[in-house]
């Protein structure tokens, strides 16, 4: 009994109050456990090996009693049973068992090894796949599943719920299937030595399995809420390492330490009662045992009184009455590591059943578009927005109606006060979200009909913070596409940021920290127009993108942009209208709609909110 709170701690965070789930559970985890047959199938051959090997295992454990009652007989001098030892001396008959005892001994022990091994290397494969699959799937999820879902429950998930599921088979499956099969072996053991005293053990197995099933019902329920609070402890905890600077900015570490000590609180509270479940399974069953003990010891003693019991008979039971219960305290061991493990395949499953909304189109319209992806000279860079309505959440738009060509080689710049819906036409138009109604063209093709790589490819996003990965200063270009480190350095060239990267300490080498930490908000920015360029997208999107620049980098940029923007279509979000004086047309956007269209001239000349925004903002300089 010494597995840590922690692998026990597994549960379901639906219906946590109420323990609904417990109602239908059979079927349902019957249905959870056809979902990890595949990933079993794939260690198939390790799985039979330790189903095989629980053969000799179980026979060797239940003779072991057999051999020292037999020993015990020879010493009394009693009636042997065994046809082997009758006629020979004591010595002779004593040596013959020790050597069978000692065979079924490192029987045990050899197989007991494979065994574990095999079992805890299947678990620990079983776990890793399952692992996998679920990190590509939410890696897959659109981002609005992200919008909400707190990211620190996705890491429960994705770690403890992985783990949890894992022991299920290295402590759990095979393990049950094995105490089961060494109760079996044990009863039928028994009943060939001495039927009465093995029919009252076996009977005693009846309330004591009652009891036991009790106990676990009541650990599974308790486990769903420890498991809720985990998984609230997990979230904030992330929340406030990403936010540490303001934390300590505007002073909250004392109080958002409360606020965590109250939630770590609740979750020792609920991980206790899973704790009192399972130790309450223990307790019954450290008992039982003894109290079979004595029954054997009253009924066997009377027995040998009647004369109708050896000695040797009732040492080997008393050995049973240990060995029968203890499969059973294993058993409920690893019962209750089941328990949390469905409920960890049913929090999997709740993150494995999403769908995965943004999809690419069907066969036959991919193989469409790759004809036109082969043609690469056919595309144009057209944007078309066909009456588009958007709302992240039910009918609250932001995006209302919009409905406008972009012409190729076109640039566009969209103004408009915060929260307009301008990053929202941009996430729209990379299909980061999908359109409630209207649609969406590039080139005159659907974007929805576009495969996602095809339609990525077509785009060059610059976002205002550039996010990068762990990892060298070219990989964070590339990321993880097969460009040679001279179009690496072309593409900085063409981007004018060639000589920023040169100038750090490893050149195009440089590692850089998680999130780029090691570099300033501006350099991240440098090294996203670089990751763009290198694609050579013919549609580009800056949103507020020069804005973390100072003022020479910028124009150093802005250079840049000029000559990288030649015969591409470009989408320019900036809330400083003096940058976007030279672009084609400006679209003015106000809750969701367009309201004004027009060259830079046009508009000042409408009077209109474009033109009241830009003296204001001429006012300001
Ligand atoms: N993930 C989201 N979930 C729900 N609502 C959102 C989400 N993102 C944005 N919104 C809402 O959508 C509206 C438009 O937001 P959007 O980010 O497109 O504005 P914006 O014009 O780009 O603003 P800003 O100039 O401040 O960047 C806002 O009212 C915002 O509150």
């Amino acid at each position: 009994m010494s597995r840590s709170p922690k692998t026990k701690v597994v549960s379901n965070q639906r219906n946590s109050s109420d323990g609904k789930l417990l109602t239908s559970d059979r079927e349902t985890d019957w249905r959870l456990f056809l979902r990890l047959v595949p990933y079993a199938r794939r260690s198939g051959r390790e799985l039979s090996i330790s189903l095989v090997l629980l053969v000799p295992l179980a026979v060797s454990g239940a003779i072991q009693p057999l051999i020292i009652g037999e020993a015990i007989s020879l010493i009394r001098q009693e009636p042997t049973k065994f046809a082997f030892i009758q006629g020979k001396s004591l010595e002779e008959g004593i040596n013959i068992l020790a050597i069978i005892l000692l065979l079924t001994m490192v029987i045990r022990l050899v197989f007991t090894a494979i065994q574990g091994y095999t079992v805890q290397k299947v678990g620990q494969k079983i776990t890793a796949d399952i692992r996998a699959d679920l990190f590509e799937h939410v890696t897959q999820l659109a981002v609005r599943f992200f919008d909400r879902t707190p990211v620190g429950k996705l890491i429960t998930r994705l770690t403890s719920d992985v783990e949890a599921l894992g022991d299920v088979f290295t402590t759990g499956a095979i393990g049950i299937v094995s105490d089961l099969f060494s109760i079996v072996v044990i009863a039928v053991a028994m009943f060939a030595l001495q039927w009465q005293i093995a029919l009252m053990l076996v009977l005693m197995l009846v309330p004591v399995t009652a009891l036991i099933i009790y106990f676990q019902q009541q650990y599974r329920k308790a486990n769903y809420k420890a498991r809720d609070e985990l998984s609230s402890l997990n979230s904030m905890l992330q929340e406030n390492i990403v936010g540490v600077n303001i934390v300590q900015l505007f002073r909250r570490e004392k109080y958002n330490a409360e606020m965590f000590r109250s939630v770590n609180k609740q979750y020792i509270k609920e991980l206790d009662k899973t704790i009192f479940h399972d130790s309450a399974v223990s307790a019954t069953l450290e008992w039982i045992s003894l109290v079979a003990i004595a029954a054997v010891l009253w009924l066997g003693g009377s027995m040998i009184l009647g004369n109708t019991l050896s000695f040797g008979v009732l040492s080997a039971f008393i050995l049973y009455a240990q060995r029968l219960f203890d499969p059973l305290r294993q058993f409920a061991e690893k019962f209750t590591a089941i328990q949390s493990g469905f409920t960890a395949v049913e929090r999997i499953n709740d993150i494995l059943n999403e769908p995965i909304e943004i999809r690419d189109p069907e066969q036959a319209l991919e193989k469409r578009f790759s004809i036109s992806s082969q043609s690469e000279k056919n595309r144009s860079g057209e944007i078309r927005f066909e009456n588009v309505w958007f709302a992240y959440k039910n009918d609250e738009y932001v995006i209302k109606d919009l409905d406008f060509v972009i012409y190729p080689g076109e640039k566009i710049a969209l103004v408009g006060p915060t929260g307009a819906g301008k990053s929202s036409i941009i996430r729209l138009l990379c299909r980061l979200y999908e359109p409630t109604k209207g649609r969406i063209l590039i080139d005159g093709i659907d974007i929805r009909d576009l495969p996602q790589t095809e339609l990525r490819r077509h785009l060059g996003v610059i976002l205002q913070e550039g996010f990068l990965f762990a990892g060298d200063v070219k990989t964070n270009i590339t990321l993880g596409e097969t460009y040679s480190l001279e179009e690496v350095q072309t593409a900085a060239q063409i981007t004018n940021v060639d000589k920023f990267i040169e100038q750090l300490p490893q050149g195009y080498d440089t590692q850089l920290r998680e999130r780029g930490t090691n570099l300033s908000g501006g350099q991240k920015q440098l090294l996203a127009f670089a990751r763009s360029a290198i694609r050579n997208p013919h549609i580009l999107v800056l949103d507020e993108a020069t804005a973390s620049l100072d003022v020479g980098t910028e124009a150093l940029i802005q250079d840049a942009l000029d000559r990288l923007l030649v015969d591409r279509t470009a989408i320019i979000i900036a809330h400083r209208l003096s940058t976007i004086r030279n672009v084609d047309r400006i679209f003015v956007l106000k809750q969701g709609s367009l309201i004004e269209s027009g060259s830079h001239n046009e508009l000042l000349e409408q009077g209109g909110v474009y033109a009241s925004l830009y003296n204001l903002q001429m006012l300001g300089t």
